[in-house]
């Protein structure tokens, strides 16, 4: 039997000036709908990217899980019902490769509205320039896909002319590779694989027809964009904090700082519009990048 989530509509409500408009058919908690009731006032703007949550759940010494490939669960059960909340309100869901590798997600919205085919599903976005994800019909996205209760990928990808078989299977669930140019002035992917400038990435999500984007994670995605110029990309920071150490050797959220010309520290990167919000044992911290960071 599927996992059926419930989150509250007072914590909905809490939200909701962090949150992208709400979708047509989002119909997760009822709360929302109404701009004017909700106080959502971030408006689609006719730019060329989707609105961009950043979200993640992290240790108190900022770790996404205990080591590479090893699944964390850090979110208690409302915080994560809250993550689910999120996925009911944007259009699409983004994590890299190392995380489908890693924790074969299901990236789908477990609200009990969503599972009942009432609510929204979002369209996972997969970072993978190099085609390194094998993907396969037991591919927890594609199950789900087959079965109703989510949607097929789109994969972004480097590689122009992605595995045929690979391409078929996606194509037959409703999902695609997508291209996007890599960055020829690389500064470093951890794995030494080719780099997208986030602007590419989210032109060509907003190509797609899809107007607002949750990036979940893993830490390589999240350090990449929250590193400047793109973190200036980020409309909303919604994090779980979670009351645990998971010590060192896990996978760290710590963007790379750029020092100024002559070696001169840079600015602090600091959340504007804050809100902290506990749920359960967790809390969690909203808020926005300004604009001239
Ligand atoms: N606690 C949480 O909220 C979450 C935890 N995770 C955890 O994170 C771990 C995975 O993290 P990572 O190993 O860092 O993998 P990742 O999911 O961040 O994927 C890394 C890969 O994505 C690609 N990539 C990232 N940024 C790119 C860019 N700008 N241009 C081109 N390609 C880019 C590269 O191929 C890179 O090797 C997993 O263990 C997973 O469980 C993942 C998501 C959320
Ligand atoms: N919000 C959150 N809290 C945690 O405790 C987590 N471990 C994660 N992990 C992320 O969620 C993905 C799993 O999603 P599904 O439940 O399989 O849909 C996992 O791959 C990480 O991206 N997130």
């Amino acid at each position: 039997m599927a996992e059926a989530l419930f989150f509250a509509p007072e914590n909905a409500l809490k939200l909701e000036l962090h949150l992208p408009p709400p979708l047509p058919l989002s119909t997760a908690t009822g709360a929302g709908h109404n701009d004017q009731l909700s106080g959502n006032d971030n408006k689609p703007t006719g730019r060329s990217r989707p609105f961009v949550t950043l979200t993640f759940a992290m240790s108190l010494d900022s770790s996404l899980t205990i080591a590479p490939g090893r699944p964390t669960e850090l979110s208690g059960p409302q915080s994560k019902s809250m993550t689910h909340f999120l996925r009911s309100r944007h259009a699409a869901i983004c994590v890299g490769v190392g995380t489908v590798v890693a924790d074969d997600p299901s990236l789908n919205c477990r609200l009990a509205s969503s599972l009942q085919g009432g609510g929204h599903q979002p369209r996972p976005i997969v970072i993978d320039p190099q085609c390194r994800w094998a993907i396969s019909e037991n591919s927890r996205v594609l199950q789900l896909a087959r079965a109703g209760h989510g949607l097929a990928p789109f994969i972004v990808t480097a590689i122009w002319e992605p595995p045929a078989d690979r391409r078929e299977l996606l194509e037959r669930h409703g999902g695609r590779y997508l291209f996007v140019e890599p960055t020829r002035e690389s500064y470093g992917m951890p794995d030494g694989g080719p780099q997208f400038r986030w602007a590419d990435v989210l032109a060509e999500v907003k190509r797609q027809g899809l107007d607002s984007i949750m990036i979940e994670g893993g830490g390589t995605i999240i350090n990449s964009l929250l590193s400047p110029p793109d973190n200036s990309l980020i409309d909303s920071v919604i994090v779980t904090i979670a009351p645990t150490w998971l010590g060192q050797g896990g996978v760290v959220i710590c963007p790379p700082r750029k020092t100024g010309a002559d070696g001169s520290p840079p600015s602090p990167l600091r959340l504007a519009d804050v809100s902290w919000h506990p749920l359960g044992a967790d809390i969690v911290l909203c808020g926005k990048i300004p604009r001239s960071q």
